[in-house]
């Protein structure tokens, strides 16, 4: 089954036109890079996927349900989640701290049930003290889980902020340019953490601007142009293409 369906969407700023007409698909465990040049429409799209800015017209389905009115907190709850170009961690929490709020809700954890069962509740909150733990292992954190998440390096924060997209849940997981920024080995680490995502099943759509990264980690890629998805195809088609090779270096190559 199609794990995200666009659909004629459409994003209008004023006069500029964000998203025009762009209809796509994504296939569940694929991953997807989403590239373009400078304001070719990356950022609208995930934010509109994610809920963040509404289409004026078109459409968005997960899992065959269409979730194009749906609030952003609704979209989490079906398993669509993000990271940011700027992050938005807390830095004044500590990096357990950060993983713990994003943590799926248990049913009944109100504070009525905290008052008469606060054996249960303490126990609830072992648990997930030792589930965002486990994801903060996963993301090669487990040695920095007590530490100030603005103390972290740059490229920990980034592999902090995966841990906060996993502890959603999420199954269709969006990245903005989890690359950028990182020196060689933090970024080969990023490559690794988004290649084991993949080995996990997750369905992931990237932003991502450096093509040798792209072909390193995309099945597939979405190329955007002044908000026109202009192709969908492999990584080779797409950097074959001496057209958007033009548009996006300006010149025949894409290097
Ligand atoms: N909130 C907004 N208000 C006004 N214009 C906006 C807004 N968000 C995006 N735009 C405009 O819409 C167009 C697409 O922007 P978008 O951020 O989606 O591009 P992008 O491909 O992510 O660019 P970049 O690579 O620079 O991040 C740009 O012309 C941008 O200036």
């Amino acid at each position: 089954m199609t794990n995200l369906t666009v659909s004629n969407v459409t994003k209008r700023f004023g006069g500029i036109v964000a998203l025009n007409d762009c209809s796509f698909s994504i296939d569940p465990r694929r991953t997807t890079c989403v590239v373009g040049p400078n304001g070719a429409g990356k950022t609208s799209i995930f934010n509109v996927i994610t809920g963040f800015i509404t289409p004026e017209t078109g459409t968005v389905a997960f899992q065959g349900r269409d979730i194009t009115r749906a609030n952003r907190h609704e979209r989490v709850r079906q398993g669509i989640a993000r990271t940011f170009q700027n992050l938005k961690l807390f830095e004044d929490l500590s990096a357990l701290d950060n993983v713990l709020v994003c943590l799926k809700d248990e049913a009944g954890n109100d504070p009525l049930t905290a008052m008469f069962r606060p054996f249960h509740t303490a126990a609830v909150l072992r648990r997930k003290k030792a589930e965002a733990a486990a994801l903060l292992v996963q993301v090669g954190l487990g040695h920095k889980t007590d530490a100030l998440a603005g103390s972290l390096s740059y490229g920990q924060k980034k592999l902090l902020c995966i841990a906060r997209v996993l502890a959603t849940g999420a199954e269709l997981v969006l990245l903005d340019e989890p690359t950028s920024g990182l020196a060689a080995g933090a970024l080969d680490t990023m490559v690794e953490m988004i290649h084991a995502l993949k080995r996990q099943g997750k369905t992931l759509l990237i932003v991502e601007h450096n093509t040798q990264i792209v072909q390193r980690i995309a099945d597939e890629v979405l190329f955007f142009h002044r908000g026109h998805l202009m192709a969908q195809g492999t990584p080779d088609a797409i950097i074959a293409d001496e057209e958007l090779g033009r548009i996006y270096f300006g010149k025949g190559e894409v290097h």
